[in-house]
């Protein structure tokens, strides 16, 4: 973490103020160890859906709806970091988190990630034109996309830099879904991988530059409990995308 070591304490953080009765915080361990324990029952790596997918057991229609569906959060991952940066008062945090747009638009049209996922969309079969459409995208697919985008706008910034804590578990479910898909989805094209392969850094980069903010600015164990309340409906953000995604295959063909 090389961000955060001065006081940047945003001024929407409560703990700049003298709250009467504020509560000491928990050591920062604590608090590792109480979103370990929230990831561990709740981030999507538990959902039936990636069950499935890591088991083999989707078929090619199930494998591009996820695709096609998950399209529209990667395309607004850019848009609620936008949101974040507008609310950072202090060049050097904007510097750093601004990275992330660029991890996604890439530098020029044809790169970044954006770009691999609709070359992963192309190895699964599905026609980039038909992703950047937006056509297909399930109702409870954009009602939870809507809802992060919602929430990095609507609520302070520790809690929409919280919100993204989540990329601390992506890595290792990068890592088990890059390999799952290599054993038994042998008919999509290997450089539609190269977009989880590319997450796995990334997130890991990401994840822990997010908690060292936290870290930072918790200055009380109720901004504590905000982290982990934020941490919590990113995780319901996901598991609801993967609920549409799951529903709509009891009433598709595939
Ligand atoms: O495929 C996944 O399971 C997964 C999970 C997450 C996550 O845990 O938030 C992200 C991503 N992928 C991802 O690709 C990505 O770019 C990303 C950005 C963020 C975020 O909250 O800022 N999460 C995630």
């Amino acid at each position: 973490m090389t961000t955060a070591t001065t006081d940047p304490a945003p001024t929407d953080t409560p703990g700049r103020t003298d709250t009467p009765g504020r509560t000491e915080p928990w050591h920062p361990a604590e608090l590792e160890r109480r979103l370990g324990e929230l990831g561990d029952a709740r981030y999507h790596a538990r959902h039936p859906f990636n069950q499935r997918m890591h088991q083999g057991l989707l078929s090619p229609a199930e494998i591009r709806r996820w695709v096609l569906n998950r399209f529209h959060y990667q395309r607004n991952i850019p848009v609620k970091d936008a949101l974040i940066l507008a609310k950072f008062d202090d060049a050097q945090l904007r510097r750093s988190w601004i990275r992330r747009i660029r991890d996604h638009d890439g530098e020029r049209a044809g790169e970044g990630g954006i770009e691999r996922w609709l070359r992963l969309g192309e190895a699964v079969g599905l026609d980039r034109d038909l992703l950047l459409s937006g056509e297909g995208v399930l109702p409870g697919v954009r009602l939870a996309v809507g809802g992060y985008v919602g929430f990095c706008r609507e609520r302070p910034l520790l809690e929409a830099v919280a919100s993204s804590l989540t990329e601390r578990f992506a890595p290792n479910l990068m890592r088990t879904r890059i390999s799952a898909w290599e054993t038994h989805y042998d008919w999509v094209e290997p450089v539609g991988l190269r977009y989880f392969q590319a997450r796995v850094a990334q997130g890991t980069r990401d994840g822990e530059e997010a908690l060292g903010l936290v870290h930072a600015w918790c200055r009380t164990r109720e901004d504590q409990q905000r982290v982990l309340d934020a941490f919590a409906f990113k995780c319901e953000v996901l598991w609801s995308l993967l609920d549409a995604v799951e529903l709509a295959g009891s009433t598709d063909e595939h």
